[in-house]
């Protein structure tokens, strides 16, 4: 506590000179309309001054209610809460739906925070498998047999399947359609995270039979941390967002309005609702132009993979604006340099690039997603001119 005053002026260090191909940051960039949502709703509990029925997803004014089924018509689900990031969103649903003891399958590129709410929610974990370098692709059919084997060896099926939509290592973008059949027919409920997928691409949660879409606000819907999204089918609505029961037992008190895994009304309240509120028009919009994102994706892993040594790892062509390329020549200058790892870190930020993980050269991650088309030209050209200036051969 001896230097408070470094609190009072905290900047990031860049500005929006810089292009920041941030891995986890890209679907996160507030719109300009979000930008003076945060002003307006920056203080604590904003959103609540016309709170008349004790639950923000109930607010009209800003219209939170309103903003909740638009969510869930955009997802083509039923209904919707906002959460405490997607982590939140998963450990509610596992809770409301799951009892200690049971078992849930999972793919074996989920998140931590996938395995972590199954962790706090007491249950046990079965993976079903990728198939390794370079490729890392989710053996969706494998779902079935982790079924049938958690049935023989506990005489039930899971509680739950829960899919990586877009996993955070590879970008590959699993085949959820096919795990939602698969869930169909097991009887087994289907939990999908589209952490990296919904907000930036089209979901449709119907089509893919999903019981639980869990999205990050922060991460894929322009809006400022920490929001995640809980949406499910009418069949699921009273079980998940079920009421509180519980009554003081000297005072009487009861709070049957308050939904359990919501911490009775909602944990978001301000600046973080807000902001997504604002950004939602331009979600709507911009989900449409996914193609062009690919596209933009795809050229940009052209580029990179003719400096020699380089590839995309993960599954080809590129469907997903996240992606994670191998770069061993890369490593080997590290090794020689005096700035050992940060060396590709700094190369890029002298170029006014920022958000490659600092300290990686063996392969790194890197999103391209809403960058314009001569952004993209920029970075793909930064590399090669990092790898000529250090001699690793560059095709024209
Ligand atoms: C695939 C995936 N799921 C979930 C999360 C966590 O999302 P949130 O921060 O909204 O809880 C992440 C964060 O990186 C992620 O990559």
């Amino acid at each position: 506590m001896d230097d408070l005053k470094k609190y009072k002026n905290v900047t990031r260090g860049v500005s929006d000179t810089y292009v920041n191909v941030h891995p986890i940051q890209r679907g996160g960039v507030l719109t300009a309309e979000a930008r003076k949502a945060l002003l307006e709703f920056g203080d604590g509990y904003s959103v609540c001054d016309y709170c008349f029925e004790a639950r923000v997803d109930l607010v009209d004014n800003p219209p939170v209610h309103d903003l909740t089924s638009d969510v869930a018509e955009f997802l083509n689900m039923d209904d919707v809460r906002f959460t405490a990031g997607c982590r939140h969103a998963k450990w509610a649903a596992m809770h409301m739906v799951c009892e200690p003891g049971d078992t849930v399958v999972l793919d074996a590129l989920a998140h931590y925070t996938s395995y972590l709410a199954a962790e706090a929610n007491r249950l046990n974990i079965v993976e079903v498998p990728h198939n390794g370098y370079p490729m890392f692709e989710i053996d969706v059919d494998g779902y079935a047999r982790k079924f049938e084997e958690v049935e023989q060896k506990t005489g039930k099926l899971p509680s739950m399947a829960v899919l990586t939509h877009v996993d955070y290592r590879y970008g590959n973008v699993a085949d959820a359609e096919k795990v939602g059949r698969i869930c169909k027919e097991y009887g087994v409920p289907f939990l999908l995270n589209t952490a990296y997928s919904s907000g930036i691409m089209p979901v449709d949660g119907k089509k893919l039979h999903v019981d639980f879409l869990c999205g990050s606000g922060h991460k894929s819907w322009a809006a400022s941390a920490p929001i995640g999204i809980l949406a499910t089918t009418y069949e699921w609505t009273s079980k998940l967002f079920n009421k509180s029961t519980v009554r003081g037992d000297w005072s009487g008190r009861g709070f049957t309005k308050k939904e359990v895994a919501l911490f009775g009304c909602s944990p978001v309240f301000g600046a973080p609702v807000a902001t997504l509120m604002a950004s939602f028009p331009s979600v709507v919009e911009r989900v449409k132009h996914w193609d062009d994102e690919v596209k933009k994706a795809q050229y940009f892993v052209k580029e990179l993979e003719k400096i020699e040594g380089f590839h995309q790892m993960g599954t080809k062509p590129k469907q997903h604006t996240l992606m994670n390329i191998e770069s061993l020549p890369l490593h080997e200058i590290a090794e020689k340099d005096k700035r050992r790892g940060y060396f590709l870190y700094h190369e890029l930020k002298k170029r006014k690039i920022v958000g490659l993980h600092p300290g990686m050269s063996k392969n790194f991650k890197i999103n391209t997603y809403g960058l314009r088309q001569e952004q993209v030209e920029y970075v793909a050209k930064a590399f090669r001119d990092i790898a000529k200036e250090n001699g690793i051969r560059v095709e024209d």
